[in-house]
């Protein structure tokens, strides 16, 4: 697992947004091949789909052919309520961008049967031969997308009750009011985002820094399920400052590191887009001796 740190959460932002565009970029999507996505909702993205937004615009990014997972949906909010996940992600991304709406996936919390709701998202995952990069959020509790505490670190699209704490966290959204916060959501399982080929979480602000030291000081635990991260082969976390707060400083300091070491004496130009050395290496800043 890599985590990159930055000084706050812009920097974090930008961070994402180049990661994501390279990524997509270097792919090289067609409509036969399409990038796969995974994307969540919250406050912690909007930096991202901004700086998405703009590359766009800006026709340095192109998401025709790329074909887009959400995390999660409330249940029973109409769709077109403000605060439903359809309404943000049109808000903040899908309008400003030109992705075919047919390219775009949102689990559907008004649908008759819930369940097999799931069952047709997890399908229709599959029938794109899964997906190439999550990019996820995480509760103050650890959660990611929904999975609240205790949910099982194999557990797949279900409906799922929100956790009090995540009730309350999110009643900001909902002019304060905790009783309109909806009780039940549908969520990718951990198992779900665990399958992407690459995850990236975005855990920034001081709430979210007991998050951060489970999920990458401690052991996998279900009752902190982004923890789960540290099982898969490709993952990214990227944090500000103020999430490092419940970190050893010897922690920080580590993957601060490991970053330095990359740039100074292996060069951004070696590495690959997981950090890993791509190619042959050229070593630079290497004293020559005598
Ligand atoms: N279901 C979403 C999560 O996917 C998101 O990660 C979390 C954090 O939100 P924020 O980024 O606003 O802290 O909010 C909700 O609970």
């Amino acid at each position: 697992m890599r985590l990159v740190i930055r000084n706050d959460a812009d920097t974090v932002a930008d961070y994402i947004a180049e990661y994501i565009k390279e990524r997509i970029n270097q792919f090289k999507p067609t409509a036969e091949r399409p990038f796969v996505i995974g994307l969540p909702t919250g406050s912690s993205p909007i930096g991202v789909y901004k700086r998405l937004v703009r590359l766009c615009n800006e026709g340095k990014l192109s998401f025709k052919n790329v074909v887009s997972f959400n995390m999660d949906e409330y249940v029973g909010l109409p769709r077109d309520h403000p605060e439903s996940y359809h309404s943000f992600m049109w808000n903040h991304l899908f309008k400003h961008i030109d992705i075919p709406p047919e390219n775009v996936n949102i689990l559907n919390g008004n649908a008759e049967d819930l369940q097999a709701e799931c069952e047709r998202y997890e399908s229709k995952i599959q029938s794109y031969g899964g997906i190439e990069l999550f990019m996820g959020g995480i509760g103050p509790d650890g959660h990611i997308a929904f999975n609240e505490p205790g949910s099982s670190l194999q557990s797949r699209t279900r409906v799922k009750t929100l956790a009090y704490e995540t009730i309350i966290a999110n009643a900001r959204f909902f002019g304060g009011d905790v009783s309109k916060v909806p009780k039940l959501a549908l969520t990718v399982g951990v198992g779900t985002v665990m399958d992407a080929r690459e995850v990236v979480v975005i855990i920034t602000g001081a709430n979210k820094a007991i998050a951060l030291a489970k999920c990458i000081e401690e052991g996998v635990n279900h009752m902190w399920t982004v923890s789960a991260i540290q099982t898969h082969p490709r993952s990214l976390v990227v944090c500000d400052d103020d999430a490092t707060l419940e970190l050893h400083v010897k922690t920080v300091r580590y993957f601060k590191s490991i970053e330095q070491v990359q740039d100074e004496m292996i060069g951004r130009e070696n590495l690959g887009l997981y950090g890993q050395v791509a190619g042959p290496l050229k070593y630079k800043n290497i004293p020559s001796g005598n």
